[in-house]
């Protein structure tokens, strides 16, 4: 029975495709996997018994990816699994923070008790929210991955100019984006020109901050911006300052700091982007399929720390798993010591990524379990793993 920890609610219909050799739960003592969305693992330790982590969502820095391929951990996301329920809240952010929707409505309810009155006082006094029309405006999409592309399609076909920056932009990424959207060669073409900026990267040491005094003083008066990506991108006490000037005429967020709440033209969401129940399904299904086609294969989809690998099983052998620092030799040295133990390498695939490399190999013959003990003796091998 493998044993699963949940380190967060994870929907059911994502669950449920454990079966019965499977058993998950929140506490759960030494487990091979662990299931998580958005709880911090920095702090965790990780059980010697654990082989992969599932981020049920897309961001994975509440995960210490780089410490687990260390370890032999493999981490994997979901890319574009929520990607829609946080493309349409974004769309929603735009109208809110362009038309003061939430401070027109807190505005109206004050008017309760008025009686036959509330009619006339919302023609009176309804003028101090007036806003933009967002069609015609000039909309910067920074980073233009599963979010991003949904975002600036979206906002093209609602009739906004909408400028993309993303530098690693992939091929796949480019041909799922409108013709229309014009691409920008720097972040600094988006601030000067754009009157919303909606923000779709990943916090990283490269982007933390990024949203800073300098680059707010860069963007065009009053422009509107959108962070439904990460609060780490923002640098708060900036933001405030830039929003009390009227530099940022309104801010919408899904990561809102404590010192935004209750701050005039800042809207603040509780980390909603991904919370509807299509996009909880999607992330769950992904996240289960993944950990499970690695737990029982190897196979590794969608990793964000090992290379991806997935080979199709050679009936009638035994696979060894054997996760290694990307170095010379390293292969070499299995096949001689499956040779040397009588065994056959029926299949073998490597693929490496940056410092990492991950062999599998489909074996017949002599008992494969001296060699696999010798195998994880070599230097080069993190974790080495047999599965029938
Ligand atoms: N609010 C939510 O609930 C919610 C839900 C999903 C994702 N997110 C956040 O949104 C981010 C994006 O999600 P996604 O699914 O689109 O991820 P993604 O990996 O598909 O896209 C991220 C894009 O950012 C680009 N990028 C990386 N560094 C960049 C830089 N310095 N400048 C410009 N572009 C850069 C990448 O090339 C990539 O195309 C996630 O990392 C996560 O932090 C938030
Ligand atoms: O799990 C969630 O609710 C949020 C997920 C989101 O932040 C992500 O990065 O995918």
């Amino acid at each position: 029975m493998y044993k699963i920890l949940c380190l967060n609610k994870i929907s059911p219909t994502g669950t449920k495709r454990f079966g019965e050799s499977y058993t998950f739960s929140p506490e759960m003592k030494d487990p091979e996997g662990i299931l998580v969305r958005s709880a911090s693992m920095h702090d965790m330790d990780l059980p010697e018994s654990l082989l992969a982590i599932a981020r049920a969502g897309a961001g994975t820095n509440n995960i210490p990816s780089e410490d687990c391929a260390k370890k032999g951990v493999a981490v994997f996301n979901t890319p574009g699994a929520n990607a829609n329920a946080v493309k349409e809240l974004v769309l929603c952010a735009l109208l809110l923070s362009s038309r003061k929707i939430p401070a027109a409505m807190d505005w109206v309810k004050t008017l309760k008790g008025q009686g036959a009155e509330v009619s006339k006082l919302v023609e009176k006094g309804k003028g101090q929210f007036a806003g933009p029309e967002i069609q015609g405006k000039s909309l910067g999409v920074v980073g233009l991955g599963a979010i991003g592309i949904l975002v600036a399609n979206a906002a093209h076909s609602l009739g906004m100019e909408v400028y993309g920056y993303d530098p690693y932009l992939s091929v796949d990424a480019a041909w799922r984006l409108s013709r229309s959207v014009h691409r920008s060669m720097s972040l600094d073409e988006i601030y000067q020109s754009c009157d919303y900026i909606t923000l779709h990267l990943p916090a990283t040491k490269d982007t933390k901050g990024m949203i800073n005094a300098e680059t707010l003083g860069k963007m065009k008066e009053g422009v509107r911006l959108m962070n439904f990506a990460r609060g780490e991108l923002v640098d708060t006490a900036a933001l405030l300052s830039a929003l009390e000037s009227g530099k940022c005429a309104a801010y919408a967020t899904d990561f809102p700091a404590d010192e935004m709440l209750g701050i005039e033209n800042v809207i603040p969401l509780p980390h909603l982007g991904a919370s509807t129940p299509e996009s909880e399904d999607n992330c769950a299904q992904m996240a289960v399929d993944q950990i499970k086609e690695y737990i029982e294969n190897g196979n590794i989809i969608n990793s964000v720390n090992l290379p991806n690998l997935s080979m199709a099983r050679e009936p009638g052998t035994r696979r060894i798993c054997v996760i290694h620092k990307n170095v010379p030799g390293a292969i070499a040295d299995f096949t001689s010591v499956c040779g040397k133990a009588g065994i056959n390498i029926e299949n073998m695939q490597s693929k490496s990524r940056g410092d990492y490399a991950y062999t599998v190999l489909d074996v017949t013959g002599a008992d494969i379990a001296p060699a696999a003990r010798e195998l994880a003796t070599l230097e080069a091998n993190i974790r080495v793993r047999v599965i029938d």
